[in-house]
Order: C-alpha cells, then structure tokens, then sequence
C-alpha cells in the first residue's frame, strides 16, 4: 500500500501497466507443436490451452508446481438471512480444508496440486452492504495487496477458489453493478435459498446497489462497497500472477465476479485467465460471457472453494505435458502429411 495519497492508487497504476503476453515463446510453441506426432489440430483447445500457458509464462509451456489459493472471508449482509447457512461455516470449512476433509482436498490429491488456504479476519464480517459500504478503503486496498503477497513465487499455475458464506449474494450485487439487468438475473441459489430466503437475497441485491449507486461507476468503488475480503484478495492474487508470468484459472460464481472488477478497468486485465468451470449457479454463464470467455468444463457443480478450477487444471497440465512430452515426427520415425 502507498504511504502517500490515496491506497487504491497503487492498483490502478499497476492496472494501467498490465505486461502482455510473451509473442516469442508463443511462436516457439506454435512451432513446435507443428511437429508433434498428430494431425495438426487434432488436440483441439488443449492446443489452445499449451499456447496460452507460452505465450503468459513467457516460456516453453510446464506446470509442475500448480497451486490451488482459496480465500475465505465473512460477510455481514449475511445477517439478512439470505443463506440457510450460519456464518460459523466459513471458519469450521477452514478447519476441514486443513484436516484434508473437504471436496477441493481430494482433486488436490488427484491432480497432484498444491494448497493454500488464506482466512482473512473471519471473526470481523464485512459491513453489511444493504446498510453501508462493506470495506473502508484503507481494509479493502490493505486486503488486495494481501492477496497479491499470498501467490508470490511458487507456483507456475495457480487456481483461484475461495470460501464464504453469503458471497454469491455478494458476486450477485457486484455483478449487477458492472453489468445492469435486474438483481433476479444474478442471484440464485447459492449454498440452497428458494423461496423466502431467495426472495430476501434478491431484495437485498436490489437495497445494496440502490443505496450505492452514485458511486458503482469505479471498478475499486465496486470492489469496496459491495465486494468482501476473499473478494479483494482473489482480485489481488490475479493481478499479482499477471506481474509475475502465472496463468490463472479462475473458479466459480463468486472468483469470477473478482476477475469481473479487473476487466472492469482494464480490459486486457484477464487475457492470462482461464475460467475452469461453469458454475450451477444460473447467473454465472452470463458472467462469463461478459469476460468474453469460454468455461473449460461444465460438470454442474456449485460448491465453490476451488474445485471447478482445479478440475480444469488437470486438463491444463494434460495440455502441458501433451505439448512438451510428445515425440515429434522426425524423433519418432512417423511420416507427415503427403498432401
Ligand atoms: O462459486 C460458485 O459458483 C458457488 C456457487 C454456490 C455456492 N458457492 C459457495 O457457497 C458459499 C456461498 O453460498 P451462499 O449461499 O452462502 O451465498 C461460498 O462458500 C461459496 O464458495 C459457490
Ligand atoms: C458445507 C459447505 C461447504 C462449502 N464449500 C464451499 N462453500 C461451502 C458452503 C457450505 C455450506
């Protein structure tokens, strides 16, 4: 954070400078896959996927220390009982991410990722949005650079996940602030609220911008007004993998609606993302679809916590070896094309 000025200043100076995509290691990928043993093309997005890992990691594609990060942080718009669950959950799911006891541990272990669980000041919710802004500046730029230190070195991909109950009505307002629409076009279920609960989400949707609108035209004011901790965090950790050459894949509903407030100020902000997983969440395609991006899976989940996107990244690491492993024609003796 800066001694001097405003703390936001810092991030919109970095997001001004965003360093692009590395074109030499981008044409030696595309080079060298020319002469892998298969029909040119014939592995399809996992093509795609090898080029886009050159051309943000500025090298011949390799992923051998992937890292899942998951955020976790409370909420206080919670308190208008728009989640069947209690708050107390943040911190108890913390606990079994720990004891290896939840869904994300297992892909871990399936797909040989790391993980790193982050809890930010979950005794302190956020203020509750439908009332008052959620952060100060001060906590919500303190929070990003938190994020952005959480992902320093160690990793050559990482996986954006968080935990919170209450943050898809959360991703829900920040969504309706960027994009417009009406508050029942972004929220859904969530962890599990039909009627009542659902009809109480919506409304405090609806309050939370309401009552913030003179001040959502500011991407950061989004961020601070509507967003919560996990949310600056994850926002910081993706801007911070841009700095230092890590793609990311981005998770579900409340993770993209992170990425949203970095597109939102620089378009070309989440160019070294991938989105892994079309959320259940019923608003989440259109979220997508406003990043200009295409999910890599579709699989129904909606659980959050880093799952959709470290699925994804066994498909990414498929990618990788596929690209760097393979025999190329010469090598292996197999003749090419004759026309
Ligand atoms: O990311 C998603 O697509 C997603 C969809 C539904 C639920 N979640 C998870 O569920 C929690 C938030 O749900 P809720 O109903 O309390 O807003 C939070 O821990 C998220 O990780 C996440
Ligand atoms: C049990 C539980 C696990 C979760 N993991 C991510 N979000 C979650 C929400 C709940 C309620």
């Amino acid at each position: 954070m800066s001694a001097s000025g405003l703390p936001f200043d810092d991030f919109r100076a970095l997001l001004r400078q965003l360093p692009g995509p590395d074109s030499g290691a981008l044409a030696a990928a595309r080079a060298r896959d020319a002469q892998l043993t298969k029909p040119a093309g014939a592995l399809g997005r996992l093509e795609e996927i090898a080029f886009w890992l050159a051309a943000w990691q500025g090298r011949a594609p390799a992923v051998t220390r992937p890292l899942v990060a998951i955020f976790a942080g409370n909420h206080g718009v919670a308190a208008q009982g728009i989640t069947p669950y209690p708050p107390s959950v943040t911190a108890q799911m913390v606990e079994n991410f720990a004891a290896g006891g939840a869904a994300i541990n297992q892909i871990c272990v399936t797909n040989d990722l790391g993980l790193k669980v982050f809890d930010l000041a979950l005794d302190y919710p956020t203020g509750d949005i439908t009332q008052e802004a959620a952060l100060t500046e001060r906590d919500c730029a303190a929070t990003m650079a938190f994020g952005m230190e959480a992902v320093a070195g160690g990793t050559d991909l990482l996986c954006i996940g968080e935990m919170g109950i209450g943050n898809t009505t959360i991703a829900a307002a920040i969504n309706l602030a960027l994009y417009g629409g009406s508050a029942r076009d972004w929220v859904g279920p969530g962890t599990g609220s039909h009627g009542e609960l659902l009809e109480r989400k919506i409304a405090a949707v609806e309050a939370a911008v309401t009552l913030h609108g003179d001040h959502l035209s500011d991407p950061l004011e989004v961020l601070r007004r509507l967003g919560g901790r996990e949310v600056a965090a994850m926002a910081g950790a993706i801007l911070a993998a841009r700095m230092q050459k890590i793609p990311v894949i981005i998770d579900g509903y409340v993770a993209t609606a992170a990425g949203a407030i970095l597109k939102a100020i620089n378009p070309a902000a989440l160019d070294h993302c991938l989105i892994g997983h079309v959320s259940g969440e019923p608003g989440h395609m259109a979220a997508i679809e406003q990043l200009g991006k295409t999910p890599l899976l579709a699989l129904g989940m909606r659980l959050g916590e880093g799952t959709g996107a470290a699925l994804a990244a066994g498909i990414v690491k498929a990618a990788a070896a596929c690209h760097s492993g393979m025999a190329t024609f010469e090598q292996a003796g197999v003749s090419g094309r004759t026309e």
